[in-house]
């Protein structure tokens, strides 16, 4: 049954990943501005077209919380037990600036006791490469490039000389900065690298990259998806407090800061806590 869900939405993600590499083609690309200043264009639009009209059409009937359509308030969410959670296009800059370094991103959310939701299982589908993502926690995590057997993806162990650490292409941040030289005390050959969208959070998944702490805004749809890809390979999405990231608690959809890691054995509370992220701001 879930892995029935999970092939079709695979196949969702891949619409949306046609329809935007057509308009990745053209010229006229409809760049408009939102009220957080982050761009959206008709790739984004139409993706989430055919997001939404597929996913309404599966044997499942979940209400959906897109980035590009109108959010429910939280009295309402919070009836919600399931519910898709749907980033039509990550990366939108990184699309405007033709890099390639964009995804979309689908999950399907599951309300636990505490009253926070959790991803149940993501995908996150990177156009450009033909590559496909997904996992959850109790589902392992895959990865297939246009039509090659699909793979098992875990992280890597730490090795402390070659650490890979990444940040934002776009939006880095003064914070994101001095978290970086605050780990290179711990770990003074690391390497930063810089890419755009969820892709980030894949490269840790697959064992390509160690480290990506977010220091700034993003949203509760960048993160879902490819949480459940990271927790699927036996990774983490941490909150500042060390806790599994969470959703659909607060009226506001903005996430706080978040860490995510492949090798859960590493010594990521020696860096990573409340106290030495204070002040980063
Ligand atoms: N001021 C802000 N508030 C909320 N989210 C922001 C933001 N600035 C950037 N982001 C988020 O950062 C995402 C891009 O992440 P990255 O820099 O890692 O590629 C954007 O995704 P979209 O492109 O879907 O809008 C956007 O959601
Ligand atoms: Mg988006």
């Amino acid at each position: 049954m879930m892995n029935d869900l999970i092939k079709a939405v695979r196949d969702i993600a891949r619409k949306a990943g046609e329809v935007i590499l057509d308009v990745y083609e053209q010229q006229e690309l409809g760049i408009q501005r939102k009220a957080d200043a982050t761009p959206v264009t008709q790739a984004d639009l139409r993706a989430n077209e055919v997001i939404e009209k597929h996913l309404l059409r599966l044997n499942v009937s979940y209400p959906i919380l897109s980035e590009e359509s109108t959010h429910a308030d939280l009295s309402v969410r919070q009836t919600w037990h399931h519910y898709w959670l749907v980033d039509p296009l990550d990366g939108t800059q990184e699309f405007i600036n033709g890099n390639g370094q964009f995804t979309v991103n689908i999950a399907l959310m599951e309300k636990a006791d505490n009253g926070c939701s959790y991803p149940l299982f993501g995908v996150v589908h990177v156009p450009v490469t033909h590559t496909t993502y997904w996992g959850g926690k109790q589902s392992g995590a895959f990865k297939q490039v246009g039509n090659e057997p699909v793979v098992s993806i875990k992280p890597r162990l730490l090795d402390r000389n070659n650490v890979v650490v990444l940040g934002s292409r776009t939006y880095g941040t003064a914070g994101a900065a001095a978290f970086i030289e605050q780990l290179r005390d711990i770990y003074p050959n690391l390497t930063p690298r810089k890419v755009g969208s969820a892709l980030k959070s894949c490269l840790v998944a697959e064992g390509e990259a160690d480290i990506y702490p977010r220091i700034g805004p993003t949203s509760e749809w960048d993160t879902a998806a490819v949480q459940g890809v990271v927790e699927g390979a036996g990774g983490v999405l941490m909150n500042p407090a060390g806790e599994r990231f969470a959703y659909n608690f607060k009226a506001h959809l903005v996430n706080s800061d978040f860490l995510v890691i492949g090798d859960t054995s590493m010594d990521w509370q020696s860096f990573w806590n409340p106290d030495a992220l204070r002040g980063l701001h």
